[in-house]
């Protein structure tokens, strides 16, 4: 007997799975004082002509040959994975997806941000005619909490607050059919990092 399904309405179906409590607070912390120290870059972006700073500071490590630009103006070329940084292991062995590359967002008040956007940049796989065969994005934040938002294209957001030591997976096929942000806040907001685990094509192995 076909069931009606009540929730349709209030609970959208998102291509993604929440982890609250991915690492222990002791970890977490252990790992966010680690971050802290990593190679943060003040990056410039490229948007209609203009040149600005981008809204939030940056670094990336992975495997080599790994570049990655995005926007068409941000080019990060990879630092090699130090001991305490990659979580990778424990993600694939928790979710099944491979990754190659972490791209660290660091979040230093509450005008820092990332505005609506997918990641689905060709570095990371991503194939316009196969949009549902992408790839996995792992999501491991650390430090203040911050809203983020995804909607369908053309849809209505669904938020979620992303707290210390949780893990967020968008699933294959997410960037192509959702876009994502974590919005600028006037509220006094602690300073956050978020890690951005994801595959690529370029490199060896
Ligand atoms: O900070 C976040 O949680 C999201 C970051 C993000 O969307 C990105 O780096 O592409
Ligand atoms: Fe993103």
């Amino acid at each position: 007997m076909q069931q009606l399904n009540l929730f349709q309405e209030s609970t959208p179906v998102l291509p993604l799975t929440y982890y609250p409590d991915f690492l222990s607070q002791e970890l977490a912390n252990e790992l966010y004082q680690h971050c802290l120290k990593l190679e943060w870059q003040q990056n410039q972006i490229r948007i209609a002509g203009k040149t600005m700073p981008v809204p939030r500071l940056e670094c990336i490590y992975g495997d080599a040959g790994c570049d990655y630009l995005y926007s068409n103006s941000v080019f990060l070329k990879p630092l090699t994975w130090t001991d305490n940084l990659p979580k990778r292991d424990s993600i694939t062995a928790l979710t099944g997806y491979k990754f190659r590359i972490v791209i660290g967002n660091q979040y230093r008040s509450g005008q820092d941000s990332i505005g609506w956007h997918s990641d689905n940049e060709p570095s990371m796989g991503y194939e316009p005619a196969m949009p549902a065969a992408g790839y996995a994005y792992a999501s491991l934040s650390l430090g203040g909490v911050r809203k983020f938002q995804i909607k369908p294209r053309d849809g209505k957001p669904t938020d979620f607050w992303l707290e210390h030591g949780s893990l967020l997976v968008m699933h294959p096929g997410c960037q192509s059919t959702h876009l994502h942000q974590v919005p600028k806040t006037k509220k006094v907001v602690s300073n956050r990092i978020n890690l951005t685990f994801r595959p690529h094509t370029g490199g060896g192995g």
